[in-house]
């Protein structure tokens, strides 16, 4: 591979005082300032509740937890925007009860209907040992793929003998999600026992939230707990509709831990903070840039998606790929980074190939460079060290989307440099976030995934909260008791 040397392409300089000191926006300010005044499980309340995704809101409420701690007047009317969680139910509310468990059980599987990556099913055991472990009777829940109607090679059954394994006890199966045959399945079902139903996405109904469909799953239960935060962004009957008809129904320890990461961490962030956001395109990750520009103090773009801002520069960019209707918010983008004082940092040199290929002719160009008929297909060794020293200083980072075409080994190189170097910071104790889908597989490609912080079982439904959208699953579930603190 030949080598060109580039001086490293900064668009906003990096700030040589941490923001946490230097920022003059009043939210910053306030961020830092109000959560000292939150114990940790207001912290958690706070962030959990879907209102409390907006920034704003939490410091508002902050702020208010603040003056009334100092008034002496118990807190009332705060943590009730957070959630219920399966946590608050012990003993009695669960001895013999019948749980309807949502999980997003959504695993890939191969050819042999062999599961590849069992993350998300290991991700789902806590909150079921916890009701297990209470005498509860399990009805789990999930769907797979996107099937069009009843389609065997979308059949949870592959997933029993790992959920058995992992639960320590035989899952039973049962054929279908409704229905006479289920209704007898639960009521054999022994406490402390667990039945998994069919794909709930056999019925067309369940992705149009029929509430007729929803009252059946519910009729299966006593209460509900919703674990499936791969799907919290989806209304569909069995994350959604079913709460209409369970009382009560709460969150998982899964939904729950994520949301305190994706939110919390990042509402209220230890400083600087930093963002990576890479993958193929600029329109896709808009909502989360735009967003993430409110938050950060460091934002680090890689993938497909810096060639629109390359070009919105005017730089040659080849053939790599440009979305031309985005330029201009590219541009503005730009300006908005420099307008919030966010040190926006973009490679300076990229590898390029002549071919989509993993056997492309490769080389190392400058990013201002890339001669016609050759693609950008990651990021070069002079942006990996920019990139990398930049991280140095972080105390938060969160990642979404790889910084080159991971799948081809020869252009991934930039993603896992970045992977370790985050796998570095976070054992010297800097907060490392990975947001869910192809940044995870990369994380865990390079086997540094137990390291991390947090890693996210949610693609879509972690985009969504990072764009700060409210999710109908996290919505629609019951509100905590309000606690005095
Ligand atoms: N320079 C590039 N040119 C073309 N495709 C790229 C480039 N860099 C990365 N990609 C591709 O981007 C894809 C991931 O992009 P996508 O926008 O889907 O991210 P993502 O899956 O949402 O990321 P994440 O799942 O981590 O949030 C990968 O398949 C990768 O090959
Ligand atoms: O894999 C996912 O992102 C979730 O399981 C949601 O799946 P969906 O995009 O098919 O709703």
């Amino acid at each position: 591979m030949a080598s060109a040397t580039a001086a490293p392409h900064t668009l906003c300089s990096i700030p040589t005082t941490s923001s946490s000191s230097s920022s003059s926006s009043t939210t910053r300010a306030f961020s830092l300032n109000a959560t000292r005044f939150l114990p940790k499980t207001s912290i958690r309340r706070l962030g959990f509740a879907g209102a409390a995704a907006d920034p704003i809101f939490t410091h508002h409420v902050a702020i208010k937890l603040r003056s009334l701690k100092a008034s002496g007047k118990p807190v009332r009317g705060v943590a009730s925007m957070a959630k219920k969680s399966v946590g608050d139910l012990t003993g009695a509310d669960l001895k013999g009860k019948k749980v309807f468990v949502r999980a997003d059980l959504n695993v890939p599987l191969d050819e042999n209907q062999n599961i590849t990556d069992d993350t998300r099913i290991r991700a789902a055991v806590p909150t079921i040992k916890y009701l297990i472990s209470y005498g509860a009777k399990v009805i789990l829940s999930s769907h797979l793929g996107r099937p069009k109607g009843v389609t065997p090679k979308f059949s949870l059954a592959p997933l029993v003998p790992r959920l058995s394994e992992l639960l320590g006890i035989q899952v039973m199966k049962a054929d279908d999600c409704i229905g006479p045959e289920v209704e007898k399945l639960v009521a054999s079902l022994p406490d402390g026992g667990v039945l998994l139903l069919e794909n709930v996405r056999f019925y067309k109904e369940e992705e149009k939230n029929e509430p007729e469909f929803a009252k059946k799953l519910a009729s299966l239960a006593d209460l509900y707990v919703n674990d499936a935060f791969g799907t919290a962004h989806r209304a569909h009957a069995s994350t959604e509709g079913v709460t209409k008809f369970l009382k009560p129904s709460v969150a998982g320890f899964l939904l729950q831990k994520e949301l305190d990461y994706l939110v919390g961490a990042v509402s209220s962030p230890k400083r600087p903070f930093a963002a990576i956001v890479g993958g193929s395109k600029v329109s896709s990750k808009i909502g989360v840039i735009e967003s993430l520009l409110e938050k950060v103090d460091i934002l680090i773009l890689g993938g497909g998606m810096i060639f629109t801002f390359y070009k919105a520069q005017g730089f040659s960019v080849g053939s790599s790929l440009v979305e031309e209707d985005k330029l201009d918010l590219a541009t503005s983008l730009i300006a908005k980074a420099k307008a919030k004082g966010v040190s926006l940092l973009l490679p300076s040199d990229v590898v390029i190939a002549d071919k989509f290929a993993p056997d492309a002719n490769s080389k190392v160009v400058p990013a201002s460079a890339i001669p016609d008929g050759w693609m950008g297909l990651d990021i070069g060794p002079d942006s990996i060290k920019t990139f990398s020293e930049a991280l140095e200083t972080t105390k938060t980072v969160i990642w979404n989307g790889p910084m080159g075409v991971f799948e081809f080994d020869k252009f991934a190189v930039g993603t896992e440099v970045i992977a370790k170097k985050l796998a570095e910071s976070s054992s010297k104790g800097v907060t490392t976030i990975i947001g869910g889908g192809d940044s995870v597989a990369a994380v865990e490609k390079v086997g540094v995934a137990s390291v991390m912080s947090h890693i996210s079982t949610g693609g879509g439904a972690s985009l969504e909260l990072l764009e700060g959208k409210e999710l109908p699953g996290v919505i629609a579930l019951d509100e905590a008791t309000p606690v005095a603190v």
